[in-house]
């Protein structure tokens, strides 16, 4: 049992604490945001996970973890995890390390302020959040002057899944130093707190600090070209009359490509892939190696078109001005089981048709309360009932299972005119148009 701290209980940092826990750490949270830690430390999760809230309650009732907002409370822990966010800059471009840079400030305070008794071993300071390509070896001089050792740890984790993901991950990869002794120990550390998930034989990649960094960013500049690609191809499919989800079923079967990450609709977004893909060639520039990712510009303009093209979509079957029209938007968050709006293409679609005159209804299972807290103007209501009453239109834009498993018909007995965009292409199209609706896809027939 190793006694371990995790910097930033957000989306990240809340799950991978209360996964530690489960794995037979003792741990601390810290985050600088009383009211989260409030929540936390009375065992509730302060957003939604699904998993979480179960792992929370038992991982703070049994002792096992515990949450603060004060450094002081951490530096006897062996291990240190650093999950706090790293933004897209307020100029557009490349990551904000502000939170980065406070919180390891603030720790590496602690560490050379408090004496710590006992302590057999230099504390281990394991990074967590996603940053540009040379920040570990920026940051581990900062560490050097408190004897304590870095390593860099990124997390591959989904929202919806993020549970799951930590306590079964399809890979681990290390980020060591150059030093052999350092890198031995900080090996032998992390060996110590993944022990259980080791014992399952998941694959672990031992390799220096950039690399570690750059496995992280690559992998979500990665994902994000398959979407973009299969939106690309979503737009041909649309202007030859052809159906993007045959070919992303069929170009699939092959193993090289792969079924997943092959959805064609209204794109990505969330608190990570957008802004990951920007401060990744912004700081491939910094490093004059920007000309081969250009065409990652590209992907983020491909991504940015399709919730244009929603809205265009919109317009096209409407059949009437957009003005004056009222619409139901199902689906507020970035994607199914998460209550995450951040960069949602769902809400940038309703602000867009809003500002265009129309009055937009949107609803959410889990996402509506950080809409109404986030974006006061927008009119939120409770059920997807209230949503369709009068409709003109229903757009779906979250593949919440609920709205997968719609009724048609009753939900064709509360609108006042029968037309489904489905920005997700998760519908069955016959379904629909057999009870009379008009049914509009992404690239789809
Ligand atoms: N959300 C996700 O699914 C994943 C996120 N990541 C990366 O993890 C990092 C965190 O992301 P999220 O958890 O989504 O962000 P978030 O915004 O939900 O959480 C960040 C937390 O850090 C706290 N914080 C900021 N400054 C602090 C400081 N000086 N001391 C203590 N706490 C501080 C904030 O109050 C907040 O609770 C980012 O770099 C992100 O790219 C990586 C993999 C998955
Ligand atoms: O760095 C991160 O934060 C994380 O970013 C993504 O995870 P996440 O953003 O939680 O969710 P995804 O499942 O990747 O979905 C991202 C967006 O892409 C969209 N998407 C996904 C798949 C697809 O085929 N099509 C598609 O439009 C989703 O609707 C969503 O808006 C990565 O999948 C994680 O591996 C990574 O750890």
């Amino acid at each position: 049992m190793k006694l371990i701290s995790v910097i930033g209980c957000g989306y990240l940092g809340a799950v991978h604490a209360a996964c530690m826990a489960e794995l037979g750490h003792r741990v601390i949270g810290l985050d600088s945001d009383a009211q989260k830690i409030a929540e936390l430390a009375a065992g509730r999760a302060p957003f939604y996970e699904p998993g979480l809230a179960e792992l929370l309650e038992w991982a703070v009732t049994s002792g096992r973890l515990s949450f603060t907002t004060d450094y002081r409370e951490i530096a006897a822990a062996d291990v240190h995890f650093l999950a706090v966010g790293t933004p897209q800059l307020a100029t557009g471009e490349g990551a904000d390390l502000r939170f980065i840079d406070e919180a390891t400030d603030a720790l590496a305070e602690v560490l050379a302020t408090s004496s710590v008794k006992d302590r057999t071993l230099a504390p281990l300071v394991v990074g967590k959040s996603t940053v540009p390509v040379g920040t570990a070896a920026r940051l581990a001089k900062k560490f050097a002057k408190q004897d304590a050792l870095l390593a860099w740890n990124p997390e591959f984790l989904r929202e919806g899944f993020a549970v799951k993901d930590t306590l079964s991950p399809d890979r681990i990869v290390y980020g060591l130093p150059t030093k052999k002794s350092a890198a031995k120990l900080a090996e032998r550390l992390l060996d110590e707190v993944y022990a259980k998930l080791l014992a399952q034989e998941i694959p672990k990649i031992v390799t220096d600090y950039p690399t570690a960094e750059l496995v992280k960013t690559s992998a979500n500049a990665f994902l994000a070209t398959k979407i973009s690609f299969i939106n690309a191809m979503a737009e041909l499919c649309d202007a030859t009359g052809a159906d993007v989800t045959t070919l992303a079923k069929a170009i699939g079967q092959d193993d090289r490509i792969g079924k997943k990450f092959l959805r064609a609709g209204i794109g990505f977004g969330g608190g990570c892939l957008p802004k990951d893909i920007r401060a990744f060639i912004a700081r491939a520039e910094e490093l004059g190696a920007g000309r081969s990712l250009e065409f990652l510009r590209n992907v983020d303009a491909v991504n940015t078109r399709q919730r244009m093209r929603a809205v265009e979509l919109l317009q096209e079957h409407l059949g009437r001005p957009l003005e004056g029209a009222t619409v139901a938007v199902l689906g507020a968050a970035f994607k199914p089981d998460s209550d995450d709006i951040r960069d949602s293409p769902a809400l940038d679609i309703a602000a867009k048709i809003a500002e265009l005159g129309v009055t937009v209804r949107i609803t959410d299972p889990q996402a509506a309360e950080n809409v109404r807290r986030r974006q006061p103007e927008r009119l939120v209501v409770d059920t997807v009932e209230e949503a369709l009453a009068g409709a003109d239109a229903v757009l779906l834009l979250t593949e919440w299972k609920e709205y997968r498993k719609l009724s048609p018909k009753k939900a064709g007995k509360l609108v006042a005119n029968r037309l489904l965009l489905d920005g997700r292409n998760c519908l069955e199209p016959s379904e629909w148009q057999d009870a009379g609706w008009q049914y509009v896809g992404m690239g789809r027939r």
